[in-house]
């Protein structure tokens, strides 16, 4: 059924249909929450579940190439930047493989929709094949849920796939339930990812919400985290959750960290030649229960 929202657009449910799908949503939290695999470090499984980003406001232009080149080197999934770099980013990455996101309504998601449409639009006509948009998290915690969907829906409609469309809801500025809210909405208007932070807004990811995300958007959507996620270790944290992508700003290190760790393990093993050998498969947990 489509409605009207105050500002017009059309949304899917009434408030009443938004809480009895957000209160269902929450019956259904399990107890315990399954391990995903994470994959076998330093491989290209690994570079290509991570996001190289550099989203500070006072980013160069040099800096903005030296990320593309590290992305490359590495081969990351893309390279995460504000929307005044897509264009160059683009042109650096040309035949490359490595994809161009880009964030909008950064960092704090109360930009008007046409605002983020505008947004959007421009940086899909300029080659980004991700869009990482800042849910509108204060309206939100208001449970104006209608209103949180219109907008999101509104970006969608202006990037339809292949486009990749992930939304950040800032967990760290939300109660549980508005995380299960966030996930519900973000599927309804139908996003590919719920992402957790901008990395701007309070701590970043979190294991326990990345379960609970996971959980709650099932395995049609995508969880990405990000914010924080420094170190190797983390990384395997959040992917054991349940997260299918990681954004950071310090990807050339977790690679660092996970080739060297590659190699020892690969040593350890006896020497076996490298093309053939796979570390174990406890490889990964030994990182993320230490
Ligand atoms: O979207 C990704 C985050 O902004 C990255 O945060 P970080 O700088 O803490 O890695």
């Amino acid at each position: 059924m489509a409605l009207e929202t105050e500002n017009n657009m059309t949304t899917r449910y009434t408030q009443a249909e938004w809480g009895t799908i957000i209160n269902e949503a929450e019956k259904d939290i399990p107890s315990s929450f399954p391990e995903y695999k994470a994959p076998i470090l330093g491989t290209p499984d690994f570079a290509n579940g991570i996001d190289h980003t550099l989203l500070k406001l006072d980013a160069n232009k040099n800096q903005i190439d030296e990320l593309c080149e590290e992305a490359k080197t590495h081969q990351f999934r893309s390279v995460c930047v504000r929307s005044i770099w897509v264009e160059r980013a683009v042109h650096n990455l040309q035949g490359s493989g490595v994809l161009v996101a880009c964030v909008v309504g950064f960092h704090e998601g109360t930009h008007s929709v046409s605002d983020k449409v505008k947004e959007a639009s421009q940086a899909v006509s300029a080659g980004a094949l991700e869009l990482d948009m800042v849910m509108n998290y204060p309206l939100l915690k208001q449970q104006r849920y209608s209103q949180v969907y219109t907008d999101i829906a509104a970006v969608r409609n202006v990037a339809p796939h292949p486009v990749v469309l992930k939304v950040i809801l800032e967990t760290a500025q939300l109660t549980q339930f508005d995380i299960i809210a966030g996930c519900k909405v973000a599927e309804a208007a139908n996003a590919d990812f719920v992402k957790t932070s901008t990395g701007f807004g309070g701590q970043g990811a979190t294991v326990e919400n990345v379960r609970l995300m996971k959980s709650v958007v099932g395995p049609h959507m995508k969880v990405k985290a990000s914010g924080g996620v420094k170190t190797v270790n983390e990384c395997v944290s959040m992917m054991e959750a349940g997260a299918e992508r990681i954004g950071t700003s310090n990807g050339v290190w977790i690679m660092k960290e996970a080739l060297t760790l590659l190699e020892d393990t690969t040593h350890a093993a006896g020497g076996r030649d490298r093309k053939n050998s796979r570390p174990s498969d406890s490889l990964t947990r030994m990182f993320s229960s230490s």
